[in-house]
């Protein structure tokens, strides 16, 4: 897997692709707005939130107008705080594993949002630490990528080539937790230092109402759930409660499901176990490529790995509230044999 970082100065202009500011501008004006505790302006696009930042919104267009997939990528998608740094990391080292020993993987000097970038803020926003448009075609297959948008906005060769994808979900409890904590620095910096940070029970009512960066929640998940029943050759669908019970399972599916499954061999020489190990919160957190340093110019690469439990909700959500969402998430998943564990077996 490449890592090659380039300089802006490297970039030949003629292959540059973009969408006009203007024409960012005017479609933003077309589309329902809200602002999330009175100040940060969100935007309905295609009946999901998005920041309106115009270069964060911009990028998004670009990657949907130009990303051309090849049958051979393999795309991470979730909903944030759900498992994604988790699942890059897995699906990393199932897809490199031939390529150099365990004690040599990238993981150990590079976070995984460095080697899975992200297509519609990484790749084709303006962090120059990444790989560019440009420099894709290079890209050996299988290329890794990820996204957070929803399964209905990706660009069309995602959807019709061969490409396959492998969505993380989460119970929208430990989600909720976990977006609060990570929110918590962006804001400030975006927002400003006497920006009064919300309260669980602010994000509570927000998330509820649908209305965060990337949601409505439930409309996210079902419709990755609904694509990976329809087509599970194209669609993986993961749960990160599974992940935590039974992660020798879970990475046997993803190894299949990539075409490259675990040998008995492999097995009985304790690969899976290694490789479960490497990508292990505790192995992750305590890695100096992880312990300091910036991710897209804002996050901190630390920030990617708090407690990685489930039910830590519990300590943050009142049993009125839990009951609430549970009401919630009858209502939105119903007949779609959809449901999502809430505490540790
Ligand atoms: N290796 C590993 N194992 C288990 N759990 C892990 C791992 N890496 C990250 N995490 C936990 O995942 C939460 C972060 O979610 P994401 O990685 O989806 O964040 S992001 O969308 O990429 O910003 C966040 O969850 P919380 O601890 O509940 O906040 C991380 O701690």
């Amino acid at each position: 897997m490449e890592t090659t970082k380039m300089n802006p100065s490297e970039l030949e202009e003629e292959t540059l692709v973009t969408v006009r500011d203007e024409e960012v501008e005017q479609l933003k004006k077309s589309l329902p707005k809200e602002f999330f505790m009175n100040k940060l302006e969100l935007i309905k696009y295609q009946g999901f939130w998005y920041l309106a930042d115009t270069d964060l919104f911009k990028s998004t267009l670009i990657f949907q107008r130009h990303f051309r997939a090849r049958d051979s990528d393999l795309i991470v998608a979730s909903f944030p705080k759900t498992g994604t740094t988790w699942l890059k990391s897995l699906l990393f080292s199932v897809v490199n594993r031939f390529n150099h020993p365990n004690n040599q993987s990238p993981l150990l000097t590079n976070h995984p949002h460095e080697l899975v970038c992200r297509l519609e803020n990484d790749i084709y926003g303006n962090a120059f630490d990444y790989p560019r448009p440009q420099h894709l075609s290079q890209l050996p297959s299988p290329r890794l990528f990820h996204t957070h948008l929803p399964y209905s906005t990706l660009p069309e060769s995602i959807k019709f080539s061969g490409c396959r994808i492998l969505y993380i979900a989460r119970n929208p409890l430990d989600t909720l937790v976990s977006i609060m904590y990570f929110a918590m620095k962006p804001l400030k910096m975006l927002l400003g230092d006497d920006f009064q940070l919300p309260s669980i029970e602010d994000y509570f009512e927000e998330f509820c109402a649908g209305r965060i960066a990337h949601g409505p929640f439930f409309e996210h998940v079902v419709e990755y759930w609904k694509q990976s029943l329809e087509h599970p050759n194209k669609v993986l669908f993961l749960k990160y409660e599974d992940l935590k019970e039974d992660p020798t399972l879970e990475l046997k599916r993803v190894a299949e499901f990539v075409g490259m499954p675990f040998s008995p061999g492999e097995e009985s020489e304790g690969v899976i176990k290694e490789l479960e190990e490497m990508c292990s919160i505790n192995n992750l957190k305590g890695l100096e490529a992880n312990k300091s340093g910036v991710i897209n110019k804002i996050y901190d690469k630390k920030s990617y790995f708090r407690k990685g439990e489930v039910g830590d909700w519990t300590h943050y959500i009142t049993p009125a509230m839990a009951e609430r969402m549970n009401k919630l998430m009858e209502e939105k998943l119903k007949d779609t044999g959809l449901s999502f564990r809430l505490l540790p077996h």
